[in-house]
């Protein structure tokens, strides 16, 4: 599903986010990628989809090689990945429903397809109620929940999140982790960067500990590992 062999990000101002990384992460896996602030977790998300590309090593997303693909290639590699961050990126000016039904006009949908996909995902988030609601009449979880509805109604392989609940109280965490959680048991694979110890030692998923570039923990039904 998402292979890395000798992987490092080296930025253009010569620091070294990630060094030599491999690690494969099996379709229907959900993993933590845990670390301290700095240690390379954002680099980690953004090379699978592309957002940054690799300085050395092969990356496979979904059978392909994310590293030599070739720009044209990148919006058929995101058709297959639902990202969701931090902030939730949300189109303030369109409604709910709009905002994910945008995720599959852009790969021109059929219109009644759309329609029923839109009303499937919100009712999967507990949202089906607001579809008229536009982003700023939503709390930050209700919003965020859009946002996992958008990130997963092309059916992606896989869901990928950057502290998606970096911004949300307790409470509200775990209404997106129980939603990122039945999005997995229904097949997705899912990875997600996070600072939150209370989901991580929660959840007890596998855990990819990344400290100055390098993983230095990987464990199964692990925890969190550090103290903040
Ligand atoms: N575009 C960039 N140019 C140069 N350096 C960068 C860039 N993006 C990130 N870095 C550096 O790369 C290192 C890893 O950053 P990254 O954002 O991946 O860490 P992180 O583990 O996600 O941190 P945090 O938990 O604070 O979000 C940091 O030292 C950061 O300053």
């Amino acid at each position: 599903m998402i292979y890395m062999s000798e992987v490092s990000k080296i930025y253009s101002n010569g620091l070294v986010a990630l060094a030599d990384i491999t690690v494969e992460i099996a379709s229907g896996d959900f993993v933590f990628i845990v670390g301290p602030s700095g240690a390379g977790k954002s680099t980690f998300i953004k090379l699978i989809f592309r957002e940054e590309l690799p300085s050395s090593g092969k990356i496979v997303v979904n059978g392909r090689n994310v590293a030599n693909m070739s720009p044209g290639d990148v919006p058929y590699l995101r058709r297959n990945l639902g990202i969701v961050f931090q902030d939730f990126r949300l189109l303030p000016n369109k409604t709910v429903y709009d905002n994910v039904a945008f995720a599959m006009r852009v790969v021109e949908a059929p219109r009644r397809e759309i329609q029923k996909r839109v009303y499937n995902v919100l009712e999967l988030v507990g949202l089906r109620h607001k579809v008229r609601t536009y982003p700023a009449e939503l709390s930050g979880g209700e919003q965020q929940r859009v946002a996992i509805a958008r990130a997963i109604v092309n059916n992606p392989a896989v869901v990928i999140a950057d502290e998606p609940t970096g911004n949300l109280d307790p409470d509200t965490s775990w209404e997106i982790m129980k939603v990122l959680d039945s999005i997995n048991k229904a097949g997705t694979t899912v990875v997600m960067a996070t600072h939150d110890k209370t989901v991580v030692d929660g959840m007890r998923k596998r855990v990819l500990a990344i400290e100055k570039g390098r993983i230095v923990r990987d464990q199964q039904k692990g925890v969190y590992g550090y103290e903040d």
